[in-house]
């Protein structure tokens, strides 16, 4: 779907700021409290999802337990290409969102600390069994992303290692100074990140995601 997701882009420089750094997919943020959020109502969150369209960069909606209801008028009114669940969504509801039609991206909070392959393991398979990829974060109580907290990038080595064949995206406290630490030891794939890459914080800063996505690739080799 992509290797490097730049999460909050708010401006058309940001999107253009990721195109040039190599990234292939931007967040648009769609939750209210987040001071990465975008108004679905604005004529300028469609001419922003457009632009990164332009740009042939992936559009991840990014939801905090939002029905599916009205992520449908999000997608209509603004277009997107993957929908993002970052709240406390049920799997049990997961037919209403999968109805949609776009890949559904299941952000699953990983509390910090160690943890072993099976009790990581058992947070993300039910929502890779409904059809859904998972985004490792951390978790963020109750601003349920976008605050820099890392997970423990052994136990998540350890799990990969034997669930070698789940497609699973790094987040959580990912920079430029500790991404290519992070996917040495995760041997995560695929990475996103949000305030990592702003200064001050809610601003992208294009240095920052220039030198994020390098270290990224230079990780992949
Ligand atoms: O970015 C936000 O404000 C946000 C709010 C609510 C849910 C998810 C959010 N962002 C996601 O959180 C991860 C981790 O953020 P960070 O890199 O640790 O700051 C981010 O990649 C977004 O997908």
């Amino acid at each position: 779907m992509f290797h490097i997701k730049i999460c909050g882009v708010l401006l058309k420089t940001d999107i253009d700021a990721v195109h040039r750094a190599g990234g292939d997919a931007v967040g648009l943020n769609f939750f209210p409290p987040s001071v990465r959020y975008l108004d679905p109502q604005s004529p300028s969150t469609r001419e922003l999802s457009a632009h990164a369209a332009h740009r042939l960069l992936f559009r991840v909606g990014v939801f905090v337990n939002q029905p599916a209801d009205a992520i449908r008028e999000v997608i209509d009114r603004v277009g997107l290409d993957a929908i993002q669940l970052h709240g406390d969504e049920m799997v049990s509801d997961v037919a209403a969102w999968a109805n949609l039609g776009l890949p559904l991206i299941r952000a699953v909070k990983i509390p910090g600390g160690k943890l072993t392959a099976a009790e990581i393991e058992a947070r993300v398979r039910p929502w890779i069994d409904a059809g859904c990829e998972v985004l490792l974060d951390a978790d963020a109580g109750s601003a349920h992303g976008g605050i820099g907290r890392s997970l423990d990038w052994d136990s998540l080595s350890d799990w990969s290692a034997k669930f070698a064949a789940v497609r699973w995206v790094l987040a959580g406290g990912l920079q430029p100074e500790n991404v290519a630490e992070a996917i040495r030891v995760s041997g995560a794939r695929r990475v996103d990140v949000a305030s990592g890459v702003e200064s001050p914080r809610g601003q992208k800063s294009a240095a920052l995601i220039a030198a994020f996505c390098e270290q990224a690739r230079n990780a992949w080799g």
